[in-house]
């Protein structure tokens, strides 16, 4: 399937030039298909979330748009530049997390972001000033200069992401970011993202948390068995799958039934859950909340509560994989 996260006319020479185009990109492990016939683009300053299940070929993807691994078919550019021919180029272009293998626990952060940065090209000058700007985004000034040994795994993860920024990259690969991070650094990153989006950098995010792909993604593929099985805005996948509830609450299970049967009158198709004295209702359309109390109203059930649930990215995500399965079993991918 391609996921086709942003379409633009060949023609049209006032769009700025992607900086991820991927078409056709494919993958494979001896006879294990990790990724397959991926299709996407994504613009300067989007993020890009990526989903999906243990296995279902994010990595993959990533590895091979930061050049650690060379994709079996389609072809993958970055910045302009092709994975394959001029991995180097492209990795002057972007940063991604998981460089803890780059970082000395003997050091202090500073001195780490510091040699990072001169291995990168900076002047001494030019790496101490970068060093000290990111430690202040990544509010880890005050243990700047302590030996990363002594770090917290917040703190490790924080500078391992301000590591991934020292080139200033045009394209980050976040994977996992805040995969263990508290609320507060949560949060704190979160920012640091939308920041770096707004300023033009591309960000390209893995993330088991639903929650921070609908607050970060501009766009969103969801993968399952290599296989993009979803894409598009996080309001759309909603918008195509999931559906709003209203949930109303009554004084006694008498009421309750009352309300049922009413709306059950009025076309709708309660659901009502006795024990809790409250009634579920899919709503096929906007104006149905109105008609609902219209209904209960005239028949005189008087409504305690009355809330509105939207779908949320997990509704998508649970829905998305029960039909992944499904297509998967029959077409005999692994999803
Ligand atoms: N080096 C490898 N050799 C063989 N199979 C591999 C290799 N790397 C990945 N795979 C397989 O490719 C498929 C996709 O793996 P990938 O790591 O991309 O998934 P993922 O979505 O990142 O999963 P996770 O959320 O667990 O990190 C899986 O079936 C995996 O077992």
């Amino acid at each position: 399937m391609v996921a086709n996260v942003r379409s633009r006319s060949a023609k049209d020479s006032s769009m700025p030039r992607p900086r991820i185009e991927v078409i056709g990109l494919g993958k494979s492990y001896g006879p294990i298909n990790a990724l397959n016939d991926v299709t996407l683009q994504v613009d300067p300053g989007v993020v890009l979330g990526v989903l999906g299940h243990n296995g279902a070929g994010k990595t993959t993807l990533i590895d091979i748009l930061a050049t650690r691994s060379t994709p079996t078919r389609g072809t993958a550019r970055v910045c302009g530049w092709d994975v394959r021919r001029s991995g180097h180029q492209v990795r002057r272009h972007i940063g991604m997390t998981s460089q803890f293998t780059a970082l000395d626990e003997t050091m202090t952060g500073r001195a780490n972001l510091v040699l990072l940065a001169r291995l990168l090209g900076a002047s001494r000058a030019q790496a101490r000033a970068r060093a000290d700007e990111l430690l202040t985004t990544f509010d880890l000034t005050e243990a700047a200069d302590r030996k990363m040994a002594t770090f917290s795994g917040g703190m490790r993860r924080r500078l391992d992401l301000a590591a991934s920024l020292l080139g200033a990259p045009d394209v980050l690969f976040l994977d996992e970011p805040t995969t263990g991070l508290d609320p507060v650094s949560r949060t704190g990153l979160w920012v640091m993202v939308e920041a770096l989006a707004a300023r033009g950098t591309t960000v390209v995010l893995t993330t088991q948390y639903l929650e921070e792909a609908d607050r970060l993604a501009k766009d969103i593929v969801v993968l399952a068995g290599g296989h993009v099985v979803a894409s598009g805005t996080p309001a759309s996948l909603k918008a195509g799958i999931g559906q709003r509830t209203v949930s109303a609450t009554f004084a006694d299970a008498r009421a309750t039934h009352h309300a049922v049967t009413t709306l059950q009158y009025a076309g709708m198709q309660p659901l009502a859950d006795p024990a809790q004295c409250a009634v579920q209702v899919p709503l096929a359309a906007a104006g149905e909340i109105a008609v609902l109390v219209r209904a209960l109203d005239a028949a005189g059930v008087p409504i305690l509560d009355l809330t509105v649930t939207e779908p949320t990215l997990d509704d998508v995500y649970v829905a998305l994989h029960r039909s992944a399965q499904e297509k998967a079993a029959q077409m005999g991918w692994s999803a």
